[in-house]
């Protein structure tokens, strides 16, 4: 199978400073990557390389096979759906308006298909047609959580990035959100990269979870591999038996 995202020797400095260091990884096509790591370690960092809003200092990245050298940052970027933690919706527009933005910018003469794509991906997160003409301010936080998803979803993109997405709403929204990530997943083999602070989180929703510290991936595996074979003490600690034993096989008797 040919991977959706590959990075070849990808560095990025920031002064001195070695942010990402030699990284080379390869995802394909559906996956549901998780990535984790303590704070600062690079996850951010690696998710905006993938869409040209940081470009390495060395090394390739290529999506769907092409280098992002070589390609239009704004076309690469209509392909590559991107939400962020809390509310990054534009507040001067309705619901109905944040999700047709992209849409409406690639389906300039025919008004039907970006409506029937606002429609699609209001559905898919369980927004109730009543909020279409609601300002963002109007809405609650997991509300406004949902249209970033619709927004990010209604182009039909080949890609997802999502960074901390549910970091800033309670935990009963926060496991809906869960919940209907997968789903979309599920349903739609869109390939996603979800950082998360969470590593129960990470383990749930993944089908890789990939581990990184101090700019480099430590580990890039299934979730029940870095259970059953963590490949240094940091990955250990982080899926720590005691912590998380709902997560464990074996214990599930
Ligand atoms: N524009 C910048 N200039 C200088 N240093 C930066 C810049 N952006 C990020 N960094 C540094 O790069 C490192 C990695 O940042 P990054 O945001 O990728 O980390 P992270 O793993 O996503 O952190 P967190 O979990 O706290 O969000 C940090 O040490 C950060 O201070």
């Amino acid at each position: 199978m040919n991977p959706v995202i590959e990075m070849k020797h990808v560095k990025k400095m920031y002064d001195q400073n070695r942010i990402i260091d030699d990284l080379n990884v390869s995802i394909n096509q559906s996956e549901f990557v998780t990535i984790v790591g303590l704070s600062g370690c690079g996850k951010t960092t690696l998710l905006k390389m993938v869409n040209g809003l940081i470009l390495p200092t060395s090394g390739d990245i290529f999506v769907n096979g092409k280098n992002i050298k070589d390609v239009d940052l704004i076309q690469l970027r209509r392909h590559i759906g991107y939400a962020i933690q809390g509310s990054v919706l534009f507040p001067h527009m309705t619901v109905r308006e944040n999700i047709a933005y992209v849409p409406s910018l690639k389906n300039k003469r025919n008004k039907q298909a970006t409506k029937d794509a606002v429609q699609k991906s209001m559905d898919i997160v369980g927004l109730d047609k009543s909020m279409m003409d609601r300002y963002p301010y109007e809405l609650s936080g997991g509300q406004q959580q949902r249209v970033g998803i619709a927004r990010a979803l209604a182009a039909s993109p080949d890609i997802l990035l999502m960074d901390e997405p549910f970091g800033a709403v309670d935990a009963i929204t926060r496991s809906q959100l869960q919940k209907e990530i997968k789903q979309i997943h599920q349903k739609t083999g869109i390939t996603i990269l979800f950082v998360t602070h969470d590593i129960e989180e990470a383990l749930l929703l993944g089908t890789k979870v990939l581990v990184m510290d101090h700019g480099k991936i430590i580990q890039f595996d299934r979730p029940q591999e870095l259970i059953d074979h963590p490949a240094n003490d940091f990955v250990a600690t982080l899926v720590d038996r005691q912590r998380y034993p709902m997560l464990h096989s074996d214990q599930n008797i």
